[in-house]
């Protein structure tokens, strides 16, 4: 029998659950499971406790004393008077709300009204424009929906409800932040804001302090609060000031702890909240790794393979620049657009040139993210690349010409999942601070000799002369 205390965080993101169990003194990552998510910007959400119960099972959580769950952002999860679930949980990703986000723009005086209400200008991303689309789009279902909470609330909730200790919904600043209904510079929620996207107030989760729990299961187990998916990265990452984090998932993040909120008018940086009680200027795109996938698929190859053919391609593509919003964009705001592939010569037209052009345009999309943090002052000593898309060898390599900073890549881990592991353990051991882990590097990429700028100026010359931007 191990002395180790044991716990446990789940990482509840866009495409699959993952399970991390870690020493609680150490953060030595013990055992890893996985399951998987529909690919859809609409869920119900019992298919992500399908996915925990999947990834959980044969025993992972044995002897686990606490755990906490981070989850995507933003999602909308709407429960009925008797908690249950009314209609399926729309994603961040999913931008039929970005009408609502331009009128409730509109209607609460323009972006900066929206900087001074909730510290971030809205897009379709956030609840509560969200709620606004169920509100004009599917009044049936509106009148059913008693209460809002976001994914790794109901999780959390859900957790609890399971192991027969479940007393009230709960979120944290982190989540809460990206909600378009909470201020991090008050503590407050605005039901204002919640009344003028559904024309009445809804129920909303206690928002817990940072190392506070959300419960214990009926046989122990501590359930601390949980966060969103990128303050829990922002966690379970031993940041020093001058790091910034890259995240490349399913979207592609940028982000760092900071001690006050980032006012950007622009939208490009949001102003979130962290987990530890401080801020997470955060900029966050649609398209990421699955600008590679498609890219692969295009091409007819598998990842492994893309990879090898970015690397055997010059810098800059031969000349082929393409504009990523596979997805549409939320980051420049553009939820209508479709990707953009430009430059074509019959000289250029090879599979290691699109391979290229792929990584380079899905660098350049998230590069934006960190010169607005740059240009607000931030900064920026060295980049931690972390999500899917920091394993590929061709990322790494590209990254820190683009981004003009040294990568760094963390010891393989499931950064996400690890912080909300350590957000556990800080919850258990009561203490004023989360405990020290160390944080383990498997590699470090300099800035190359030849400047990439050119690349670069090319990307933001078309994204200028497709979409005005
Ligand atoms: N070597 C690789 N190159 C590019 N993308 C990769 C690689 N390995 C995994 N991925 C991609 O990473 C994505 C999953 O990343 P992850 O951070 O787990 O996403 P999320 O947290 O949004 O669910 C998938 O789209 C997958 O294809
Ligand atoms: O909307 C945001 C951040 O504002 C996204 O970063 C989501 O939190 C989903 O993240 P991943 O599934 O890509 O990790």
């Amino acid at each position: 029998m191990s002395d180790r205390t044991l716990v446990a965080g789940v990482d509840s993101s866009t495409q699959s659950t993952k399970v991390v169990v870690c020493d609680a003194e150490t953060g030595e990552v013990l055992r890893l499971a996985k399951a998987p998510h529909p690919d859809t910007t609409e869920v119900h959400p019992d298919r992500w406790w399908e996915a925990y119960l999947s990834a959980s099972g044969d025993g992972i959580l044995d002897g686990v004393s606490a755990i906490a769950v981070g989850g995507q952002q933003h999602g909308m999860v709407t429960l009925s008077e008797q908690d249950s679930v009314v209609r399926d949980a729309l994603l961040w990703n999913d931008v039929r709300s970005a009408g609502a986000a331009a009128d409730l723009t509109a209607e609460l005086g323009g972006p900066a009204a929206w900087v001074d209400a909730v510290g971030s200008v809205l897009v379709g991303s956030f609840t509560v424009t969200k709620l606004r689309w169920l509100a004009q789009h599917e009044p049936e279902h509106a009148a059913r929906v008693a209460r809002v909470v976001l994914p790794h609330d109901w999780m959390t909730g859900r957790i609890l409800q399971h192991g027969g200790g479940f007393e009230r919904w709960t979120t944290d600043r982190g989540d809460a932040s990206g909600t378009g209904y909470w201020s991090a510079a008050t503590g407050d929620y605005r039901p204002d804001l919640l009344e003028l996207a559904f024309g009445r107030v809804l129920d909303v989760p206690e928002v817990l302090a940072p190392a506070a729990p959300a419960g214990r299961t009926s046989d122990g187990m501590l359930v601390a609060a949980g966060t969103g998916d990128n303050m829990g990265a922002a966690l379970g990452l031993a940041l020093s000031p001058g790091d910034v984090v890259v995240s490349l998932g399913t979207s592609g993040t940028v982000f760092t702890p900071h001690d006050h909120a980032i006012r950007d008018e622009s939208g490009a940086i949001a102003g979130f909240a962290d987990a530890t009680g401080r801020h997470l200027p955060l900029m966050c795109t649609l398209n990421a790794a699955r600008v590679m996938t498609a890219a692969a698929a295009m091409l007819g190859v598998d990842l492994a393979a893309l990879e090898r053919l970015a690397l055997s391609a010059e810098s800059g593509a031969g000349g082929l620049s393409l504009l990523p919003y596979l997805d549409g964009e939320r980051t420049p705001d553009l939820p209508g657009a479709t990707g953009t592939l430009s430059g074509l010569t019959r000289t250029n037209a090879t599979p290691a040139n699109l391979a290229r052009a792929a990584v380079e345009g899905m660098l350049c999309n998230v590069v934006a993210g960190v010169d607005a943090l740059r240009d607000k002052g931030v900064r920026v000593d060295r980049i931690l690349l972390i999500g899917g898309a920091a394993a590929s060898q061709a990322v790494r390599q590209i990254a820190p010409g683009l981004f003009r900073a040294p990568v760094v890549v963390p010891r393989p881990a499931e950064y996400v999942g690890v912080g909300a592991a350590r957000q556990a353990a800080w919850a258990l051991s009561g203490a004023a601070e989360p405990p020290v882990w160390d944080l383990g590097i498997d590699s470090v990429f300099d800035v190359p000799a030849r400047d990439a700028s050119d690349v670069l100026d090319r990307y933001t010359a078309l994204l200028a002369q497709v979409h005005g931007r």
